[in-house]
């Protein structure tokens, strides 16, 4: 999840291509009834269903409408998801899914989604992207925050927030940046404090104060091109999902079989 141009159908693809690397049977599933062309293709495909395209030709709605039809459409025909997820039972699924926050926080649209794939007994955890670019803009960064939250709120289901686009982050110290992987609110506040009209202050520390409430926004930072930071991401996503735990132990390869005289 997360806004539109965050990375989301790139860390698809990537974490696609780090699975098969690592021998880890994954499938891609799209639920973006807008999407044009991925690198992979998906074997589960809302478009099967319904396109926006579609939707926007005949019905004459815009794309924003058009997409909540989709999904609404999608969750009027749930038994379709249900015959498509069933191939998949024991299965890693990749879900790209569409970034416009009303799906999450207006309607229960993706909610409803997540309970659907809770009853078929899939494991689900949500990976929320943001771009890196925003910690340099602090107002950003908490707009950020809060859509991330609210996506994490409404769903109920484990939670990981990424700092996308790491490889595009210009010089930043590393004690610097880390400040924004696990972001003392108030800290930030006062910082955004010095650059915003005085009247937006007690707003910046309320809302900043909520944010410090829920004590549960960090971010992992990602960057594509660096198998070390792909490598962390994903086994955090595996220890949210248990992944693993009820796999068959793997015969050790020849290569590595010891040899004794
Ligand atoms: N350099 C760099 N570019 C990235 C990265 N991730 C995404 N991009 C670029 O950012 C743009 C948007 O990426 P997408 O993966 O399509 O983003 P998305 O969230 O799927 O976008 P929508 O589906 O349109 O909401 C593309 O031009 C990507 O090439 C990254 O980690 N590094
Ligand atoms: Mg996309």
């Amino acid at each position: 999840m997360g806004p539109a141009g965050s990375g989301k159908s790139t860390y698809c693809a990537t974490m696609m291509t780090h699975c098969q690397n690592i021998g880890r049977s994954v499938h891609l599933f799209n639920l973006d009834p807008a999407a044009e062309k991925f690198e992979y293709n998906p074997t589960i495909d809302i478009r099967d269903l319904i396109t926006l395209e579609d939707v926007m030709e005949e019905l004459q709605y815009g794309p924003n409408g058009g997409l909540i039809y989709c999904l609404e459409f999608l969750l009027n025909n749930m038994d379709w998801l249900e015959d498509e997820l069933g191939e998949y039972e024991d299965d890693y699924l990749i879900i790209d899914c569409p970034g416009q926050i009303e799906l999450y926080t207006h309607f229960p649209i993706m909610r409803r989604i997540c309970e659907c794939l809770q009853r078929m007994h899939f494991r689900i955890c949500g990976v929320y992207l943001l771009e890196s670019q925003f910690i340099q803009d602090n107002s950003k960064f908490f707009a950020g925050v809060m859509s991330a939250m609210s996506a994490m709120v409404s769903l109920e289901i484990p939670h990981i927030n990424v700092l996308s686009k790491m490889d595009l982050l210009g010089k930043f110290k590393k004690r610097e940046l880390e400040r924004y992987f696990d972001p003392d609110p108030l800290l930030l506040a006062e910082e955004a404090n010095t650059s915003m009209n005085p009247k937006f202050h007690d707003l910046n520390r309320a809302i900043v104060q909520l944010i410090d409430d829920y004590n549960m926004v960090s971010f992992l930072p990602l960057n594509i091109n660096d198998e070390d930071s792909i490598t962390a991401v994903i086994s955090h996503v595996d220890n949210a999902l248990q992944f693993g735990e009820d796999q068959e132990p793997k015969e050790p390869k020849d290569e590595f079989d010891i040899e004794y005289d």
